[in-house]
């Protein structure tokens, strides 16, 4: 099958390209960004010669959706609600990795991401893609809305807590943490150099736009999820996302009982490693790879339930999910292309 990148410049975009070159099943066919038709993507990414030289072209949805059978979006938020209208009249099945099409109701993308929300009609079709708990058939769907980093992370640890009502409702914390790759590929004032290096810094505090992706979700699961208090922190690493989530547990509770609740969920999800009782995660762990582990504690003096869960923000976060999404949208292994370790140290 043949596949097109638009937004193939930004880091998501050239992520896809890493992945999608070795895959078994996909043909990459093109590449699009604004304004750089005819540019050379080595140009770009000299890490891609002879892995994939081929030139940015225009972005023209009719000729794009006759060329491809699958269109990744890597691109800003805004901006795919803007593009993806013309890519789905054409016929196109899209793959939308910005938040454009994952809240469904248009006020709160309004309230979040501080403008106009997508249209009505497309966002409809559109399909939230966390792909363990996917639990629609997607072979033929349109338009598949790709989870945000922060709630691919956090809705994998808490999962198995929230759907088998095993805490208290309103007492979830999830203290997060990322690298700077997560802000894409152009810099801003808290992910220049001088700033973030040998620094640790909170930002968008209680004002992230994935709070409410991952309380939708939640409510979703089980309808007595209540608000959750989510914190995000810029750390001075390239790539990967650390959420540590506390919860109150609602019922006697053991660590035994918690780590065979988690083996037994995750036990047929390749990508979701749950780690041995006593041990927890770091991102070096997943780096490069489209791995979530997790791990759960539970901390008798106080009652509380304690998961840790790391991804690569590029791979799991964001282009390797999509090509998960990909593979179970068009009937393939759900590992096709994605099966490889993680790069370390
Ligand atoms: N980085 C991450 O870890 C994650 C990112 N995401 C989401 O994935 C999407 C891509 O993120 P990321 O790769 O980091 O972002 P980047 O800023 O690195 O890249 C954005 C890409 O979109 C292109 N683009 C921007 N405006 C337009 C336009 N008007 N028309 C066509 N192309 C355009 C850019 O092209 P040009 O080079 O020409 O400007 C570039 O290729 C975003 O929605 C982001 O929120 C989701 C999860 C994790
Ligand atoms: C470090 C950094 O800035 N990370 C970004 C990650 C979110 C993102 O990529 O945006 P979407 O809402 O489209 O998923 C952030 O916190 O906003």
């Amino acid at each position: 099958m043949k596949a097109a990148i638009v937004g193939a410049t930004g880091y998501g975009g050239a992520e896809l390209i890493r992945i999608l070159q070795q895959h078994p099943n996909v043909i990459l066919q093109s590449y699009h960004a604004s304004n750089s038709h005819g540019e050379s993507m080595v140009k770009r990414y000299p890490h891609f010669q002879a892995v994939s030289e081929m030139d940015l072209a225009n972005i023209d949805p009719g000729q794009i959706a006759a060329d491809a059978d699958v269109v990744f979006m890597a691109t800003p938020s805004g901006v795919s609600s803007e593009l993806v209208p013309a890519f789905m009249s054409e016929g196109a099945r899209v793959i939308d990795l910005s938040g454009d099409f994952r809240l469904k109701d248009p006020r709160q993308y309004e309230k979040w991401y501080k403008r106009k929300a997508p249209e009505k009609t497309v966002l409809d079709h559109a399909v939230y893609g966390l792909t363990e708990w996917l639990d629609t058939d997607v072979s033929e769907t349109q338009l598949l809305s790709n989870p945000g980093c922060y709630p691919t992370a956090a809705l994998l640890g808490l999962a198995p807590l929230v759907k088998n009502d095993l805490i208290d409702s309103n007492s979830i914390i999830i203290d997060a943490k990322t690298g700077v790759s997560g802000a894409g590929k152009n810099p801003t004032s808290i992910t220049h150099f001088a700033e973030m290096n040998d620094n640790l810094k909170a930002y968008k505090v209680l004002e992230h736009q994935h709070t409410p992706e991952i309380e939708q979700i939640l409510v979703g699961w089980n309808p007595d999820a209540g608000p959750v208090t989510f914190g995000t922190h810029l750390v001075p690493m390239t790539r990967g996302i650390m959420t540590t989530i506390y919860a109150d547990a609602s019922q006697d509770m053991t660590a035994a009982k918690l780590s065979d609740l988690y083996k037994e969920t995750y036990e047929n999800s390749y990508f979701v490693r749950i780690r041995e009782q006593g041990t927890y995660p770091g991102t070096k762990e997943v780096y490069g790879s489209n791995f979530c582990d997790v791990s759960v504690a539970y901390d008798e003096r106080t009652n509380r339930i304690m998961v840790v869960s790391v991804i690569d923000n590029l791979v799991k976060g964001a282009s390797g999910q999509a090509v998960q999404n990909m593979n179970r949208m068009f009937g393939l292994d759900e590992k096709a292309g994605l099966a490889f370790a993680p790069v370390f140290p």
